[in-house]
């Protein structure tokens, strides 16, 4: 694969190990994610991808290495300085394996909720500025309808998030993050439990995302099709260790992917 420039860099993974208790979970594993890419992150259960993410975000404080985060204008910074919550200042954003929403809010309220660290203001500032307040309340709130019209939800955002299909709280979840103007947005497993033509609809609009939105998107996803079908640039993992890293093409030919990924159920097509 031809190595990208240092200024095309949003996301650089290197050295990253971490253990739980004596099993390695992540083993020295370096990966770099270029500006404006969808990148994949494959590999078998249990191959270490979500705990990645989790070293990414500083959910967990890896063992050694670092990972660095360039912002568009040349700032780097490493989020292994960073406490998780300072992760978001950052302008990185993430999905869970299972929807996490308030199923008693509605559409519209979780999705506000993702614009809470944006609108924070402190108490003085709330006590005397309160037209101030109500016009940003306004604008946020156009705002959380303009991406759910985007998303294709906004018929839905009065309706109880709990009680809405699978699908649609999927994309609620989507549509919460893009609420932060996020830089990269981090999508664990965003296909799972959808059917194929939910998992299409994704694809195309995982793809208008990162246009729309200037995104650089990092993803988990066994659903080979759609990894194949919308990633720029692949990194396949197997016992916490990087066995490939291309475009979907030479992953899918790699001889060393195709043998970890034998008797899995996620067939390289
Ligand atoms: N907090 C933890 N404590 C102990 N072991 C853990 C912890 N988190 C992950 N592991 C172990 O680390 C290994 C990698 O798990 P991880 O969830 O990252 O895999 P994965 O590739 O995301 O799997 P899947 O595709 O099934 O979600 C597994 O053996 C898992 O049991």
């Amino acid at each position: 694969m031809i190595q990208p420039e240092k200024k095309d860099i949003a996301l650089k993974v290197e050295n990253v190990s971490i253990a739980f208790g004596g099993l390695k979970a992540v083993d020295d594993l370096s990966f770099s994610i270029r500006r404006n890419e969808i990148y994949g992150l494959i590999g078998p259960n249990g191959a270490g991808k979500t705990t990645i993410f989790n070293c990414i975000t500083q959910f967990y404080k890896a063992d050694s290495g670092s990972v660095h985060f360039i912002h568009s204008n040349g700032k780097e910074t490493n989020l292994m300085d960073l406490e998780v919550h300072n992760v978001i200042k950052e302008g990185i954003v993430r999905t869970f394996q299972n929807v996490e929403l308030i199923r008693e809010l509605s559409i519209i309220d979780n999705v506000l909720v993702g614009a809470h660290h944006v609108m924070h203001q402190p108490l003085l500032g709330q006590l005397f500025n309160r037209g101030k307040i109500r016009r940003d309340e306004e604008e946020t709130r156009k705002k959380a309808e303009g991406i759910l019209e985007f998303l294709d939800i906004l018929h839905l955002k009065n309706f109880i998030a709990g009680s809405q299909p699978y699908g649609v709280q999927k994309k609620v979840e989507i549509a919460r993050t893009l609420m932060s103007n996020p830089d990269l947005i981090i999508l664990d497993e965003p296909a799972a439990g959808l059917n194929d033509t939910e998992t299409k609809e994704l694809a195309d609009r995982i793809k208008k995302i990162k246009d729309v939105y200037n995104a650089t998107i990092l993803l988990v996803e066994h659903d080979m099709r759609l990894v194949m079908d919308i990633c720029d640039h692949i990194c396949a993992i197997s016992f916490g260790e990087k066995i490939a890293e291309g475009t979907p093409k030479e992953i899918q030919s790699n001889p060393e992917v195709q043998k970890a990924y034998l008797g899995e159920e996620g067939e390289l097509e």
